[in-house]
Formats: C-alpha cells, structure tokens, sequence
C-alpha cells in the first residue's frame, strides 16, 4: 500500500500546511533543493534519434553545445506577483537555468527570443510573467513556428502539425479528450474495467486468490511510479453510474432503469461551466428526454449533417446526499499534471473547493444550488457581495472538516490532506492508467487537467469529471494563492523534465517539485507506446550506444505478442469499439473560437470550442 509521509512545507503560499507524499518519495523539506546540480549528461542515444528527424532547426544549438553546462547562467528572476507562490523555486529555477543549452543562453543576451505563444486569456498573465522572468518574448502570431512555448486554450491542428519535437514544449495533449470528454473518460473507465478484470481472470496469482479475497481486494498493479503497487479500483467505486444517451441500446436501458425515487444528471458530453446541463427527476422529463433524443436521432437533416447534431449527451446518477460546508453544495477542483510525455511523467496538485452561494435543497429546481461551478455561481446577483465565500482553500475545508466532523464521523485527523488527497490520487492514478497507452505523446507536449470530485454526506469520493484547460483565474482571494504556484509549478516541471528527457538524464529528483506529488514516473515504461509518436521513432539497437551511468534506455520493444507491441486496430473508438456512427456520437462542433481552423484527424472538432474556460 502507499504509504503517506506528512510533513509541513513553510514556504507554501498559505504558509505552513501539511505535505503529503507518497511512499519513498520526500516530503518538500526533504527535497535536496540545495544539492548541486547532477552535471549535464553528454546526449544519449535516445537524443540522436529524437533530434535526427526533426526540419530545419534554425536556431538550436549543436548537441555538443547544449550539452554544455558553462558560462553560468543569468540570475533567475522572477515576476513580482508571483514571488510568494514561487519563492521556493528561485534556487531551483537557477539550477534549471544553468542548464538552458548553450545557444538558449546567447540567445538571452541578444533579445531574440526564445519565443513564447498564448492562445486566449485563461492564465495568460501568470504564464506571460512566466516566461518574461525567464528573459522569454512573447509573440502574438499564432502561425509562427519559431517558438520555444505554445499555450494554448483551442487545441488547432496546425500547432500539431507544425510541432518540433524535442525542441518545443507545447500545452495541450491533441487527444487529451480521451479523458477530458465525459463520453471519453466514460469509454476509458469502461475500457480499462474490462481489461483489468480480464487480467484479473488469467492471472494465477488472482485465481489462487480468488477464494480467499474480496472481488475489490488485492489486484495490484504494479506502477513504476510512486504509486504502486496498488489494489485496482472498480470504476463503480468512483464514478456515478453513467449511460451514454448516443447509443441506443445504452439510453434504452437507462430509460427501462429510471424510476421517480432517483435523481439523474444530464451533461452534454464536451461542455463546461454547466452549460447544458439538466436534472430528470420524474418519469414526465425523462419521457420527453426519450422524445428529444430520438427525434434528434431520426432527423433527416442531422443524418446527412451529423456535424449539425447537438453534442451527444451523458446520463448520470445524481449524488444527492453531497457533504455540505454550512448548508452549502461543493465540489474540488484538482489537477492532473501530464508534466512530459515520453517517458510519461505525471503527478498530481491540490487546487480548492468551490461552493454553492445558496443552501442545498435537493428538491429545488434552481441549479444553481445544484452546481457548484464558479459559472453558475457568478449568474447570482449575490455573487460580487459573496464570491470570497464560494471558493474555499483546502486549509480550509480541512479545518472545517477537522471541526465539525473528526469527532462525529471518527474521521482521521486532517481527513482532508490523508484520506481524501490520497483517494484522489489514487483515482487520478487509474484513470491514468485506461488511457496511458492510448494518448498521443511527443517530447514537448505537456497538459494540465482539471478534476473534480465531489464528496458524499458519508464522505465517499466520487470523480465528477476531467477538464482540459482549466480555469485559471484569479478573481477570488484563494485563487490568487493557489493558481499562480499551480501554473509556475506546472511550467517549471514541464521544462525540467523536457529537458532532462532530452538529455537522457534521469528523472529524478526533480529541483522544481514542490507541491505537485508524483503518480507516475514512467521511466520504466515500455516505450515507444503504440498510438504515440514515438512508433515512428524508434530509438537505436541498444547495442550501438552503450547506456551511460543515470541515463535512461528505453526498454525494447516486446515481440509481436507484446501488450506493448499491438497497435490499436484503426477506426477504434477509445473504448477499443467501433465508433458510433448514430447522431449525436462524439461529433464536431460548430462555434469554435480562436482561430478556425480544421481539426486535425485526431482532433475532435468540439474541443475546439470557444476560448470558454473549461471546468470553471
Ligand atoms: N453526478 C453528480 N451528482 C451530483 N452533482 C453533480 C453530478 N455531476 C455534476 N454535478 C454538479 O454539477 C456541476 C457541473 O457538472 P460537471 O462538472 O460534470 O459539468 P461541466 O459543465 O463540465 O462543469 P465544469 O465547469 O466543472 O467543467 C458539478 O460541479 C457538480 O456540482
Ligand atoms: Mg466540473
Ligand atoms: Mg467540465
């Protein structure tokens, strides 16, 4: 089992707070932050291949060159507003710095460059003064190619299409819909259920077993991160009971399963800020639900358009019995940090809770008691008066737990940083794992994922969803404390590990952890993965380069048996089925922002959608 070590880290900044950490891992005031640098490792033989295939490299420097740790670098500063939330990294920050290849560090001196792109407003200032307290230019065309950074809200092709890597760091997995889509991260859940349970199954360990041990017990996997092994969670544990309303057989088994003493919730499948979203509470909205969705399926006009459709839709069992904060709805907003994508490294971070402004009333027809995005909430007139109330900080929804519920409920002390912070992970951990081997990776793309989760009156978690480009405002006291050192810790481990996958180097430690706690180092994974980039990029004989000390080799690829070695069959859905071709399927969608652009072959057009902040 993992084992949680708790410490207190001073220098976060909501000053000293409990850490929690997984199993060997150190808790921030173990961090050898001081520690000298390991030297910058010549190129392994991953490198070579990495850099042969790439155009035209303008700029960069030779390997030789990038290898070089010398001249030292220029003093690392920081932006002033975010001095608190990254106070601890300035050491680091340097440490990283010195390692900036050789041509990046002229480049500095001589105001060209590197270059950095925002797309849309979410985060923009935070990831501006970023880069500009890195000596970074900010360019405003979106078509240049020159860049160093791309952070983009709208996913476009031709940002995927154009991408170097290697030598690019850009935000956004093209496919994070897999997990970030409540149809994908449905199909992934069901997915990897079967896959888990087939495993299950064959495996003599779980068949000598079988006896003696509960269905839920002991099925470890065994991750190379700090996370395993772990016993496999049942999705059901987790995740409301979902149906996917595009389907037919699924949304007549929904329909047969209703009855008037239940609560369900519809969400169209791509959207955000509760946009579209509705209770069904008694048979007369189911029926008329019935209705919409056939009449939509046997429109004349949507058969020959299907990209016209309404988006498909979800149907999901409403938790009514929440945890309430002084009467009041709430759910928590946390994040999954994909920092790099070959070799995987991912981790998660704590971000807050976000509260109803009115008392729940489970029969009330007003949503806004009912969803507690900061969206809804903002529709209230009360909202400018009440917003400090509606976005608490985990400090202190563990106080208030700590409070009115350790004694009463026997709760753990601290429930929320022990207990809660390691479901999450755990749950994040796994959902992870269904779409681990199907995501699209390079050397340069990274994604910050928004989760959120809800917590039962009899404090059960349960994964509401996962958001691709996560709010990053800071229009409430609590979020100018936490979404700064989100998005600089996000940047910060996004370069170093960029950087040290290039090298060869070995992950760990990572100079720029501090709060985000790792769930997957994946070092050791088999890779290239099949549906990654990398199939094309296969690294040389082991034999040709003989591994350095502390570089990383790829493991070879197994034989054509192999997990690892079987390409996903094309025209696969993510659930491994064939893709619904009915209306309403995951399909397009129109009202794109940003530039309008086709998306590209693994780009869903409805992620393209509005420069919207998701999950807000
Ligand atoms: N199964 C459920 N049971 C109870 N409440 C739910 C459930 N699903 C969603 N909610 C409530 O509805 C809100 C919106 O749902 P959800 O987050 O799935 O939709 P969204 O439109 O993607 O919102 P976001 O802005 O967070 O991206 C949640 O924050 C939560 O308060
Ligand atoms: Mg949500
Ligand atoms: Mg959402």
């Amino acid at each position: 089992m993992a084992r949680f070590t708790v410490g207190t880290s001073p220098s976060h900044p909501l000053g000293p707070r409990p850490v929690h950490r997984l199993g060997p891992q150190k808790t921030d005031g173990e961090q050898p932050r001081g520690a000298a640098p390991e030297p910058a490792k010549p190129v392994g033989p991953r490198r070579r291949w990495a850099w042969g295939r790439g155009r035209a490299r303008g700029r960069e420097p030779s390997s030789q060159a990038r290898a070089s740790d010398t001249p030292p670098p220029p003093p690392h500063h920081l932006p002033i507003d975010l001095l608190d939330a990254a106070d601890t990294a300035r050491p680091q920050a340097s440490l990283l710095d010195r390692r900036l290849p050789e041509g990046e560090r002229q480049l500095r001196g001589s105001g060209q460059g590197p270059y950095f792109y925002i797309g849309g407003t979410n985060g923009a200032s935070i990831i501006s003064s970023y880069c500009k307290g890195k000596g970074w230019q900010r360019i405003e065309d979106s078509r240049r190619e020159d860049y160093k950074l791309k952070w983009c809200e709208v996913k476009c092709r031709d940002s995927y299409y154009s991408f170097r890597e290697g030598e690019q760091l850009l935000y956004q997995l093209p496919n994070n819909k897999l997990l970030t889509t409540k149809i994908g991260l449905l199909s992934a859940l069901r997915e990897y259920s079967r896959v888990v349970s087939r495993t299950h199954e064959t495996s003599p360990c779980a068949q000598a077993k079988k006896d003696t041990t509960s269905a839920l017990e002991e099925l470890a996997w065994t991750s190379p991160g700090c996370f395993g092994p772990q016993r496999a969670l049942k999705m059901e544990e987790f995740f409301p009971e979902t149906y996917r309303l595009d389907i037919r057989d699924e949304r007549e088994a929904f329909f047969t399963l209703f009855d008037e003493n239940q609560t369900w919730i519809c969400k169209p499948t791509a959207s955000n800020q509760g946009k579209g979203i509705f209770l069904l509470r008694n048979q007369e909205e189911v029926a008329a639900l019935q209705v919409k969705t056939q009449s939509i399926e046997d429109d004349p006009i949507y058969r020959k358009m299907p990209f016209r459709a309404p988006q498909a839709r979800v149907v999901q069992r409403y938790i009514q019995n929440p945890l309430l904060l002084d009467g009041k709805k709430f759910d928590v907003r946390s994040y999954l940090l994909i920092a790099c994508a070959t070799p995987y490294m991912v981790f998660f971070g704590h971000g807050y809770a976000r509260l109803t402004l009115s008392l729940y009333d489970p029969h009330s027809s007003d949503l806004s008691g009912h969803l507690t995005n900061q969206f809804m909430q903002k529709k209230s007139p009360l909202y400018m008066l009440l917003k400090e109330d509606t976005v608490w900080s985990m400090d202190h929804l563990n106080r208030y737990i700590n409070d009115k519920f350790r004694k009463t409920k026997g709760l753990p002390r601290d429930w929320v940083f022990t207990t809660f912070t390691k479901r999450m992970q755990q749950i994040m951990a796994h959902c992870f794992q269904a779409v681990k081997s199907k995501l699209q990776c390079k050397l340069g793309y990274f994604d910050l994922i928004g989760c959120d989760f809800l917590i039962d009156e009899n404090f059960k978690v349960w994964l509401l969803e996962m958001n691709s480009n996560p709010a990053l405002h800071t229009n409430c006291e609590v979020l100018k404390e936490v979404i700064p050192g989100v998005v600089t810790e996000t940047l910060d481990l996004a370069l170093e590990t960029f950087q040290k996958s290039l090298r060869g180097q070995k992950m760990l430690p990572l100079l720029s952890q501090r709060h985000f706690v790792l769930l997957h180092d994946g070092e050791a994974d088999l890779w290239p993965r099949p549906g990654g980039s990398r199939g094309a990029l296969r690294p040389p004989p082991p034999l040709r380069a003989a591994p350095r000390p502390g570089a990383r080799t790829p493991a070879p690829p197994r034989g054509p048996g192999g997990a690892h070695a079987r390409p996903r069959p094309p025209g696969r859905g993510p659930d491994g089925g064939a893709q619904s071709r009915e209306p309403g399927a995951e399909r397009p969608r129109e009202g794109a922002g940003g530039p309008a652009r086709e998306p590209s072959p693994g780009l869903a057009e409805e992620e393209r959608k509005s420069a919207g902040h998701r999950g807000s």
